[in-house]
């Protein structure tokens, strides 16, 4: 509230500057952009001359787009540049309100500034709707959806960029993926405005972005582990309620030990590799359905998307379970990859100086907004108001009576000369609605994941009298549907919903496609007891209520075309779909809690990195300098006693293979000790590294050879540690006891690991330096050979 009054003093201000900024011609207009970064240049405080900058950014608006924004919009705007969540109802606009705060933002001159959608065709819209304006006052803007890779640093230096969520991420992992820093683009997290953010954060925010690459060694384990998995009884393992997780009981546990004769603890380090197996041929095994998560079509897995049931060819599943699949399928097992990096959408935002979103529907969630981004949800009121009719919901018992009664919907709506949307929860669903239309004779455009490219004309038609949509859930999030002025009349879009989606927000969002900007509409779901999320989700009494009814139903005695009002009925919908979202809420504060140990670590060494790429001489000379160092000190701390033998093993291995023993024998004239052996080495490899890097007659090159051997034994080392901690994730992820906290266990094993790989790295950069092969090309170019 408070924070509100603060905003509407600043829309006064707002409102007392903009007549002098509409009496200018459009050259002073637009050399006001100049004006303000030379203020801002100067020192001049943003926040001081934010009422003219949103003036001068509002009447351009209105000059470019023939669209002056309403107050509601600039109390929005100012919502969104002080880094809150704007809470903006359906068509209220949002497209326009975040011209303002973006155009503020960009004016400081950092760059970074983007707007992030939740899918490409609203980055395409949106980008070069509102681009236009933002060019016309001079300021550059990039669209970030399909842009080729050498595009993507001038695509990053624009001053605002509109881009969705997965192609920012993306770009972000494959920056810190090269070593040279001038080639990374993404540089910059100043400010973001994510476009329906609880879609992005909320919806989508369970799984995290991956990217991998090099295959690892074959494993045989896959086989034996989905034979033994097999030979297991329903008391060894335990589902989780949802059953979207599956782990061993006691009883499994015991099962384990005694068939790989291994009486240590599961988890040891050694049995490590075994288990995971056997965890994968578990979750393939218990938790992927065939037909349902995936097909077998000519010998290989083929992934089916959750929401629309489409096959996703050439999409494998990561950490080794796609494999388990293979195995349990009886294929052949293609290789494993590598991932090479990883990030969740939640530790990518918070990257963000400035985070701010907007969204119709975000007060529900505000809790999970605050806790996890410190967002705060402000809500902006209506520019007219709200005429649209929600009905109730209409609840039948059967899918039959349901969609027949959504039938006669249609044909009133038909007879009322009005537009009509009708919404289904998935792409199938959307396929059998079309035939029942066809059957019908009723004409109508279908739109979902297949027809996605005809998106903008299907939506351009859909406004008009008697136009009748058919679509997924694909249409509910931004699609502005125009009414033509007799559809208005006629009472506006009338949204048919055929059955409840996974959260009430996504039912809202898609009753918005209606009654936007103060306009007529109407919006009505129709339900049954016999939806896929009532059946999943539902408890005994309620299906025990349906099968009873139903039966009632085939001898008379009970209408199944008469809506149900009963309060139990109504509840259990309700439970049903909130049971969906808690449980998602659930798997986002996994997600969220595993990503902050792994971002912890990927910050540390990205960080290393990129200062390995700024080229510092003698920062990369300090680091040789300790590595040298470290490989000793780690060396001689791993013995009690250390034997002439040990200190030559040492020196074969990761030095010079020309050293006698007879040398090691004499300059260590029997002195023993420690530290003294400590100093015998580090003579020995400064040496060596002096002879090594002596090769190098050019000084670019010496600087090029430390710079790779540094960032290689870096990189070997990340990836493998990342790759393992996916693979912990999967197996720990699916214990949780009164023993076991997995995120606890993930943590320790998470420190302990790093600290082993750091060790790691420090002996590859050692062996990297001293032991890599040169050979000169007769150009004068050189080549490597890494040990
Ligand atoms: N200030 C304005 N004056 C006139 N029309 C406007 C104004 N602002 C927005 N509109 C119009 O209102 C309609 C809805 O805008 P927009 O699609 O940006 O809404 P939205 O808030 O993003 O909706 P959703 O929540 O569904 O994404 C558009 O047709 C747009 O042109």
């Amino acid at each position: 509230m408070f924070k509100l009054k603060k905003y509407e003093k600043i829309v006064q201000k707002v409102y007392q500057v903009l007549p002098k900024y509409k009496r200018m011609v459009d050259i002073e207009l637009q050399s006001q952009t100049n004006v303000f970064r030379s203020l801002l240049a100067n020192g001049q405080n943003l926040e001081k001359i934010l009422p003219d900058i949103f003036a001068v950014i509002m009447e351009a608006d209105r000059r470019v787009l023939g669209l002056e924004p309403f107050k509601v919009q600039v109390l929005g705007g100012l919502a969104l540049f002080f880094g809150n969540i704007a809470e903006m109802k359906t068509g209220e606009g949002k497209t326009l309100v975040a011209t303002l705060p973006l155009y503020a933002r960009a004016l400081q001159g950092n760059k970074g500034n983007f707007l992030i959608t939740s899918n490409e065709y609203l980055a395409e819209r949106d980008g070069e709707s509102m681009g236009k304006v933002f060019k016309w006052l001079g300021l550059t803007v990039g669209i970030g959806v399909n842009v080729d890779d050498d595009k993507k640093i001038e695509l990053y230096d624009s001053d605002i960029i509109y881009t969705t969520h997965s192609s920012l991420g993306f770009d972000y992992l494959f920056d810190n993926l090269g070593s040279d820093l001038d080639q990374q683009a993404v540089k910059r997290f100043n400010f973001a405005i994510i476009d329906e953010i609880d879609a992005v954060l909320l919806d989508g925010a369970q799984t995290s972005l991956i990217i991998s690459g090099a295959p690892k060694v074959q494993s045989s384990l896959f086989e034996i582990s989905n034979w033994f998995v097999n030979s297991l009884d329903e008391e060894d393992y335990e589902l989780s309620e949802d059953r979207k997780k599956v782990w061993f009981s006691p009883l499994g546990i015991k099962k384990f030990q005694e068939y790989f004769n291994t009486p240590e603890t599961v988890f040891s380090a050694r049995n490590f590799d075994i288990y995971r197996h056997i965890v994968l041929a578990l979750q393939a095994n218990m938790l992927k359905k065939r037909d349902q998560d995936y097909v077998v079509d000519d010998g290989k897995v083929v992934l089916l998307d959750e929401v629309n049931g489409r096959k996703m060819n050439g999409v494998k599943l990561n950490g080794g379970i796609h494999q388990a699949i293979e195995a349990k399928e009886s294929l052949k097992i293609t290789p494993e990859s590598k991932t090479l990096g990883m990030v969740s959408y939640q530790s990518l935002f918070k990257k963000f100086k400035s985070l701010s979103g907007m969204t119709g529907t975000a007060k529900t969630d505000e809790k999970e907004f605050i806790d996890t981004y410190h967002l705060e949800v402000i809500e902006i009121p209506t520019n007219l108001p709200l005429i649209r009719i929600d009905k109730k919901d209409q609840i039948y018992l059967t899918n039959q009576a349901k969609i027949e009664k959504s039938l006669e919907l249609v044909k009133k709506g038909i007879n009322e000369k009005r537009p009509i949307l009708i919404e289904t929860g998935s792409v199938s669903m959307s396929q059998l609605y079309s035939l029942i239309l066809l059957q019908n004779r009723i004409p109508h455009n279908l739109l979902n994941a297949s027809t996605a490219p005809q998106e903008k004309q299907i939506i351009s038609e859909a406004g008009g009298v008697n136009s009748i949509t058919l679509a997924t859930s694909m249409a509910g999030r931004g699609t502005d549907i125009k009414l033509t002025p007799e559809a208005k009349e006629n009472g506006g879009l009338l949204v048919i919903g055929t059955e409840r989606m996974t959260s009430k927000r996504i039912d809202n969002q898609l009753r918005g496609r209606a009654g936007r900007q103060g306009e007529p509409g109407e919006s009505q779901f129709l339900v049954s007891l016999e939806d896929k999320i009532v059946v999943e989700n539902t408890s005994n009494r309620v299906r025990k209520y349906h099968d009873i009814n139903v039966e009632k139903g085939e001898i008379g005695e009970f209408d199944l075309y008469q809506p149900i009002d009963k309060r139990i009925v109504k509840h259990a919908i309700d439970s049903a779909q909130r049971k969906v979202g808690n449980l998602e809420a659930q798997g986002r504060e996994r997600t969220m809690a595993f990503d902050t140990i792994l971002s912890n670590q990927r910050e540390k060494i990205y960080r290393t990195r990129n200062e390995v790429l700024t080229d510092d001489p003698d920062f990369i000379d300090e680091l040789i300098n300790s590595c040298l160092n470290e490989v000793i000190t780690n060396f001689v701390d791993n013995y009690r006693s250390i034997e002439l033998h040990d200190v030559a093993d040492f020196i074969f291995n990761n030095v010079e293979s020309a050293y006698e023993l007879a040398d090691i024998e004499d300059q260590l004239a029997g002195n023993m000790k420690k530290k003294n052996i400590h100093l015998f080495l580090f003579n020995v490899a400064s040496e060596a590294l002096d002879k090594s890097l002596d090769r190098f007659k050019n000084g670019l090159q010496l600087a090029y050879f430390k710079k790779i051997t540094v960032l290689k034994a870096i990189d070997n080392g990340w990836i493998d540690q990342l790759d393992y901690l996916q693979q912990l994730k999967s197996i720990v992820d699916g214990r949780s006891s009164a023993q076991h906290k997995p995120i606890n266990e993930f943590a320790l094993e998470a420190r302990r690991s790093f600290f082993n790989m750091e060790k790691e790295m420090w002996l590859n950069m050692f062996r990297n330096l001293l032991l890599t092969e040169i050979e000169k090309n007769i150009d004068g170019s050189i080549e490597l050979s890494f040990p």
